[in-house]
């Protein structure tokens, strides 16, 4: 579906009715990672489906709230959920949110999800840093005309994870005394878990964890120039040679028995910034 190219400031200017504080950071929460949120104290609320051009949460674990408040004393828009392709909406919704919170004022970027762990060492609940991505699911957000006044018609994507934020990341996960890995987020189309070649792929293409969400967020993210903090949980490991089932409530639930680490990361990031 096309949206309006007005959509996301009409979304902005719904909620900006309703509450005027400006975020200076957008937290995206994924799969099971909403309950990061209960540490928000929160000024405003919205169900999604009371914005305008907003998709709906079809997701599981995906609560479909927007919240605006405070978190470490700084000013935050969080996504309670996100949009996939998957669900069946197009590039440009699913990317949408992140253009309404850079419209709110939002500068900075925390982007979350749960994946599959592909790195042998990596462990159900470990958290991965995400240094780059590989966009496999062939399709981008930006296709169409472009918005000048958001970003250039062809955004550079030599960084799209700050290094500075990363490295701050880390050093939560080491003060914290838990394993934390760096790695490549490859942005499959879903939804169905890859199969054992397709791991066996992923590997050799360079991934790390693999997920079906993250990339257009952060290709829209870019293109307005935000900088952006990406964390993965692993909530399955992917070993080709001994591949167990994945199912999307296991997923739900190896992410939200480790949002503990991924809260200690997110706020000493955001301390950081100040
Ligand atoms: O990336 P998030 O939204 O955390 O969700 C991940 O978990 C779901 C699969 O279990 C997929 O939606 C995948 O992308
Ligand atoms: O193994 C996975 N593959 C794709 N998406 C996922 N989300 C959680 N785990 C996975």
């Amino acid at each position: 579906m096309t949206l309006p190219a007005s959509a996301y400031q009409d979304a902005a200017a719904a909620i900006r009715a309703r509450c005027d504080l400006t975020p200076r950071w957008a937290i995206v929460l994924g799969s099971g990672l909403g309950p990061l949120a209960d540490h928000v104290e929160v000024s405003a609320e919205f169900a999604y489906e009371d914005l305008p051009h907003f998709p709906r949460s079809t997701a599981v674990g995906h609560a479909g709230r927007l919240l605006l408040g405070r978190l470490e004393g700084q000013a935050v828009v969080v996504m309670q959920g996100r949009f996939h392709l998957y669900e069946g909406w197009s590039p440009q919704q699913t990317a949408m949110p992140i253009r309404v919170m850079h419209a709110l004022g939002a500068r900075s970027l925390v982007v979350t999800n749960a994946a599959g762990g592909l790195n042998p060492q990596m462990q159900v609940g470990d958290p991965m840093v995400i240094t780059d991505q590989i966009n496999l699911m062939f399709q981008n957000p930006l296709i169409g005309p472009n918005d000048d006044a958001l970003g250039p018609r062809f955004p550079d994507m030599s960084q799209p994870y700050d290094p500075a934020y990363g490295e701050t990341a880390k050093a939560a996960a080491r003060r914290g005394d838990f394993a934390c890995h760096a790695g490549v987020y490859a942005g499959m189309l879903g939804p169905t878990y890859e199969t054992r070649a397709e791991y066996r792929m992923l590997r050799r293409l360079g991934a790390s964890a693999a997920g079906m969400s993250t990339v257009p967020e952060v290709i829209a993210a870019r293109h307005a120039g935000m900088r952006v903090l990406g964390i993965s949980t692993v909530t399955n490991v992917c070993n080709p040679d001994a591949l167990g089932e994945t199912s999307g409530q296991e997923v739900v639930d190896a992410a939200s028995n480790a949002s503990s680490k991924l809260l200690a990361m997110v706020t000493a990031v955001i301390r950081s910034a100040g």
